[in-house]
């Protein structure tokens, strides 16, 4: 085929317009090896108790500050996420982000397709709304569309792929992201170095240096009448610092695997009423040199509803180099981990994910020493 021919298995349909006209079984390009089908009995419930934490808590004098700061590392350790509440973000609030989530995806496609990720309806980029990458002929797709926005800093946001309707849409976003940054990302930021006893600003410094940036996802799963057969969002974990996710207040989805058992199994989160979910991403297990992991999980469909869920990625400078801090590594704790780039490894986390693969296996130093060693260590 000529180099500049159309390749028409690189502009992936809409899922949302697919799925009104599927009555059972989706297009066989959506459909999943059969061992990474969600068979409706094999995810478990999370056992107790469901990691929640406080983060008003976390600052408190004393007793009850410590108390949380034990829990949250148990929980880190134990899955990599936790669900947080004492925010201080108002039900009202996060009720109106999903409303107008859900307003968005309910456009018309016309409205929605002036902010399409493919530039002249084939060349993908990432900003945008539409579907992630294809990358090959026989690549399995995802049950999902997305709307990908660049949030922050300023200087990158680009203000014509925002949409214009719902018309409150834009103005609540920035205030989301304000709050999301000063209230959730920059007090977990500040604990987890805590945890690992560095200097409370070494992680949230970062965040505010040269393009650091903020990334946000709204994602649509439709409904789909055999989701036993699809997935919503593939197996992966987040390329990010850390990820904060507002999960659809009425439908379930997102599954979680627990990062130290290495069983497979996986567990379907619940859904808390005005929680947000906190993961560390694959920055911060490296960076931990393995200390913090970075749990894989992926969003199912749902036979009788669909379902939105925003994240907000947060990400370093693009140049900046990505690896174990000195303080974590030592004899006893050797380097994990090779040196990368954000930029390095978000073009590979795109490759990997397209084949179902991980993108944190190309970036491992296999292991000589058990994890307990490294999980002793933590402050
Ligand atoms: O939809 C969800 O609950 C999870 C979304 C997610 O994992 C992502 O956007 O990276
Ligand atoms: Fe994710």
């Amino acid at each position: 085929m000529a180099k500049d021919e159309p390749q028409p298995w690189k502009i992936p349909p809409i899922v949302q317009e697919l799925a009104g006209g599927v009555q059972d079984e989706p297009p066989s390009r959506y459909v999943v090896r059969e061992q990474d089908r969600p068979a409706a009995a094999a995810a478990a419930a999370m056992p107790e108790p469901i990691p929640i934490i406080d983060l008003s808590r976390l600052s408190a004098a004393g007793g009850a500050g410590a108390d949380e700061l034990v829990k949250l590392r148990s929980t880190l350790q134990d899955w990599g996420l936790f669900l947080a509440v004492g925010h201080g973000m108002e039900p009202e609030f996060l009720a109106k982000m999903m409303q107008l989530t859900r307003g968005f995806f309910n456009l018309p496609l016309e409205e929605k397709q002036k902010y399409s990720n493919l530039v002249n309806g084939k060349d993908f980029r990432l900003e945008g709304y539409g579907n992630d990458i294809v990358l090959s002929e026989d690549q399995t797709l995802d049950w999902c569309d997305r709307l990908y926005l660049i949030v922050e800093p300023e200087s990158r946001v680009v203000p014509g792929l925002w949409p214009s309707r719902p018309d409150a849409f834009a103005g609540a976003l920035r205030e989301y992201t304000a709050r999301c940054r000063r209230d959730i990302a920059g007090v977990v930021l500040a604990v987890l170095a805590r945890l690992l006893g560095l200097r409370e600003d070494r992680f949230a410094g970062m965040m505010g240096d040269g393009d650091a940036m903020t990334h946000a996802r709204f994602n649509y799963y439709p409904r789909c009448p055999r989701p036993e057969l699809v997935v919503g969002l593939k197996s992966h974990s987040d390329a990010s610092v850390i990820t904060v996710v507002l999960v659809d207040d009425a439908v379930g989805g997102l599954q979680v695997q627990k990062p130290n058992a290495g069983d497979g199994v996986w567990y379907d989160v619940p859904i808390v009423p005005n929680a947000l979910l906190v993961n560390v991403g694959d920055v911060i297990e490296i960076m931990s040199n393995g200390i913090f992991k970075s749990p894989v999980h992926r969003a199912v469909a749902n036979a009788e509803s669909d379902r939105v869920s925003l994240a907000m990625f947060y990400t370093l400078d693009p140049e900046k180099e990505i690896e174990p801090l000195p303080e974590l590594v030592d004899e006893k704790r050797p380097r994990r981990y090779g040196k990368t780039t954000t930029k390095d490894y978000i073009a590979v986390l795109f490759e990997t994910f397209a084949r179902g693969a991980r993108a944190m296996d190309t970036v491992k130093i296999p292991a000589a020493e058990s994890d307990s060693g490294l999980q002793a260590s933590v402050k």
